[in-house]
């Protein structure tokens, strides 16, 4: 009752009896024994003749309706979950039509079908089929009146399953069968089970389609609802007797199916996804439940460039290089990027620039986009049309994303029995990928018994199982805890180590840049807008988000001034003072350092500073300094060569033993002191950071929205070429 108001019980209670009470009225008129003359009386009843072939024609025909509807109402659902077409919403209504039809209505459009005169059934009947008032009749009105209710049951389990599942699964190499009869079908059991039992129960209380298209006739179309509803005048006593055996057997059936589902069975997972018994039947490897996987993807029956082959648990071939171009107007990508045999590419950038989308047309999920030259290649093979299971692109994800239906050596193994390797060989290779894990010890546990860094290098190793060519990482320490990320850093630290893989990995974490990538390549909006070694781009970054992950201050524009003399246009006599190689120019600075004048970007300010590449005016430039190189005054400083910017004070926050204190440039307030309004200034100003003691930020009275003035000796500044 916790949250809910108690009058609520009030309407339940009403709701409750009004269905109940009527059922157990209908039982309480049942005439157990057998009157003072020695007729009726349950049992006589229930076996008279009529009833038995009434009870055994309703259970066959809505059993033989209910399986109709699986295998029709299956794919249907399938297709209105996972698939989108013109006129979707139509097709939908139109399915589930017969919820909303009277069962009669539904009875005469059966017979203007396939009755002899009907649509279809005038061509039958020329063949020699009837079918209208036939036991077929029976099934077909059931299976009508019931499809709706499995599609709509099953539609709804699809649509809450996460499909990133099944995008891992054709990336490890699954066919779409494989992927549909191992992955998506028993996810979404429990919604198949639930959706088959109403669709029995629907099919087994079926009576008006069933009496208008296929009559009653004992023993061949006569069903219990029909029976009961002709022996109500006749002999109200078999009516009430029959009604009471229905409902039993709508009950026990119903309990059979649910029953697991309170014992810990099928149904449980879906009430408990994380947990679950060990003795759940779904929790089996479904390599046992499933004789013969994997023989639909016989090795090298792939066709086209990269064709898979039976992967080899031993590393083998040299990396593959990759090559991408990707335009994709609608998600805002245009990036051309590649990447050598064996590197590892550290993909950086703000929320929403892009990197995701660009993992995702790499791994096959989304297509490179139809501007001339867009393609994927990895090694020789121009993957672009090829479908992700032909890449051997293996894709990790934030989140683990195992198969909750499979233990973990299951998961593992995965896809290397989806690319036909022997079951036996599978499981020793899914086992020495677990061991380079560090996981060998939880080959036998269910995937959903895991804890987050445990199921990650389960990932881990199931990517790596399958010796892809290109590795693609997107985020997948995000959701860690620190410990653990550093843990799996490591497992993927050896992992490359071990053999070199050609990686994306992307990420915001400073700590993977550093442990794991060889190259950094920052998106903004969509465009790569730096790309170089590690070391380069933190040490001179030129984007805002490099200079924010290498934890210094960057202030990107245009050249507006050079200091004379120009450094490529004049160049001085050799062994002059300042020449080239006299080691000093003349204000004792190496002699190709200039001091340049960068007007800066989303600010009415300029920043001074000093130069070792060639820049002229116009040139676009990023100036670089450090946050502890950054002064705070409260009011307007003095002096020169010092650069001053007024800026409003955004966060202060804890940096080592110091405070880093956060600011935007902006326009010169009223005074100092507080800005008014304090989040008055725009989010494209260039954010500043100062690190100062807490003593100086106590004194300086700094708190977000406080007008101060943040200053830099232009010595301290660097100007690097954008
Ligand atoms: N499924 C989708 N459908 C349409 N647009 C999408 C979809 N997923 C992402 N986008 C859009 O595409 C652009 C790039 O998104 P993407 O997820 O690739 O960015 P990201 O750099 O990976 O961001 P994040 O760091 O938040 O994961 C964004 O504008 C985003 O809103």
């Amino acid at each position: 009752m916790r949250g809910l108001p108690r009058w609520v019980l009030v309407p339940a209670l009403l709701g409750a009896l009004f269905v109940v009470v009527p059922v157990a009225a209908t039982v309480a008129r049942v005439e157990l024994a057998p009157g003072p003359d020695g007729s009726g009386g349950l049992w006589a009843l229930l076996t008279s003749p009529a009833a038995l072939d009434a009870l055994g024609l309703s259970v066959r025909t809505a059993l033989a309706a209910t399986v109709a509807c699986v295998v029709l109402g299956t794919p249907m659902a399938l297709v209105l979950a996972r698939t989108t077409f013109p006129g979707q919403r139509v097709a939908r209504a139109l399915v589930l039509l017969p919820l909303v039809l009277p069962p009669v209505v539904g009875g005469i459009a059966l017979l203007h079908t396939f009755g002899r005169r009907g649509l279809i059934g005038r061509h039958l009947e020329m063949l020699g089929v009837e079918i209208a008032f036939t036991t077929t009749a029976v099934v077909l009105a059931q299976t009508f009146v019931a499809l709706p209710f499995l599609v709509l049951s099953l539609e709804g389990a699809l649509r809450s399953q996460d499909t990133r599942l099944e995008d891992v699964a054709a990336t490890l190499g699954a066919r779409p069968t494989t992927v549909l009869r191992r992955v998506t079908l028993p996810r979404v059991l429990p919604g198949l089970l639930s959706g088959a039992v109403l669709a029995f129960a629907r099919a087994l209380g079926e009576f008006g389609a069933t009496i208008t298209f296929a009559g009653a006739l004992q023993g061949v179309t006569q069903t219990l609802p029909l029976e009961i509803y002709l022996q109500r005048s006749a002999d109200p006593d078999t009516a009430v007797a029959l009604s009471f055996l229905l409902v039993v057997v709508a009950v026990l059936i119903t309990a059979a199916v649910h029953g697991p589902r309170l014992l810990g069975g099928p149904g449980a997972r879906s009430a408990r996804p994380r947990r679950g018994g060990p003795d759940a039947p779904a929790s089996r490897p479904l390599a046992d439940a499933v004789p013969g996987v994997g023989a639909d993807a016989p090795p090298g029956s792939g066709s086209g460039p990269a064709a898979p082959r039976a992967a080899d648990p031993e590393p083998d071939a040299t990396p593959a290089a990759l090559a991408v171009r990707a335009v994709v107007p609608e998600r805002g990508l245009d990036v051309d990027l590649a990447v050598a045999p064996g590197q590892v590419v550290a993909v950086l950038g703000e929320n929403g620039a892009g990197k995701s989308t660009l993992v995702q047309v790499v791994a096959g999920l989304l297509a490179p986009g139809t501007t001339r030259g867009a393609r994927v290649v990895v090694g020789d093979d121009d993957v672009t049309r090829a479908a992700p299971r032909r890449r051997r692109v293996a894709w990790l994800s934030q989140r683990p994303l195992l198969f909750e239906n499979l233990t973990v050596e299951g998961n593992v193994a995965f896809g290397l029995r989806a690319r036909g390797v022997p079951r036996a060989r599978a499981r020793r290779a899914a086992r020495a990928a677990l061991a380079r894990v560090g996981a060998a010890d939880l080959a036998s546990r269910r995937a959903t018994d895991l804890s987050g860094g445990q199921a990650q290098r389960v990932a881990i190793a199931r990517a790596l199982a399958t010796d892809p060519r290109v590795l693609l990482l997107d985020e997948p320490l995000a959701s860690l805890d620190v410990g653990v990320a550093q843990h799996v850093r490591s497992v993927l630290h050896h992992a490359q180590r071990e053999r070199p893989r050609t990686t994306l990995l992307v990420t915001h974490d400073l700590l993977d840049v550093l442990l794991l990538a060889d190259r950094v390549v920052v998106l903004a909006d969509g465009r790569v807008v730096e790309d170089g070694p590690v070391d380069e781009v933190l040490t001179r970054p030129r984007s805002r988000f490099a200079a924010r992950l290498a934890g210094v201050n960057l202030l990107a524009g245009s050249v507006a001034h050079v200091a004379a003399p120009e450094p490529a246009l004049v160049p001085a006599a050799p062994g002059a003072p300042g020449a080239p190689g006299d080691g000093e120019g003349d204000d004792g600075a190496p002699d190709d350092e200039r001091e340049v004048t960068v007007a800066v970007e989303g600010a009415a300010v300029r920043v001074r500073g000093t130069a070792d590449e060639p820049l002229g005016v116009g040139d676009r430039a990023v100036a670089v300094f450090e946050p502890r190189a950054v002064a705070v005054h409260r009011t307007t400083p003095e002096g020169s060569p010092r650069n001053a910017y007024p800026v409003v004070v955004t966060s202060v926050e804890p940096h080592g033993p110091l405070l880093r204190v956060w600011a935007r440039v902006a326009p010169p307030g009223s005074g100092d002191g507080p800005a008014d309004p304090p989040t008055g200034v725009g989010h494209a100003a260039p954010h500043l950071a100062a690190d100062l003691t807490p003593r100086s930020v106590a004194a300086l009275r700094l708190a977000p929205g406080e007008r101060v003035w943040f200053v830099v000796k232009a010595a301290e500044v660097r100007v690097y070429p954008r």
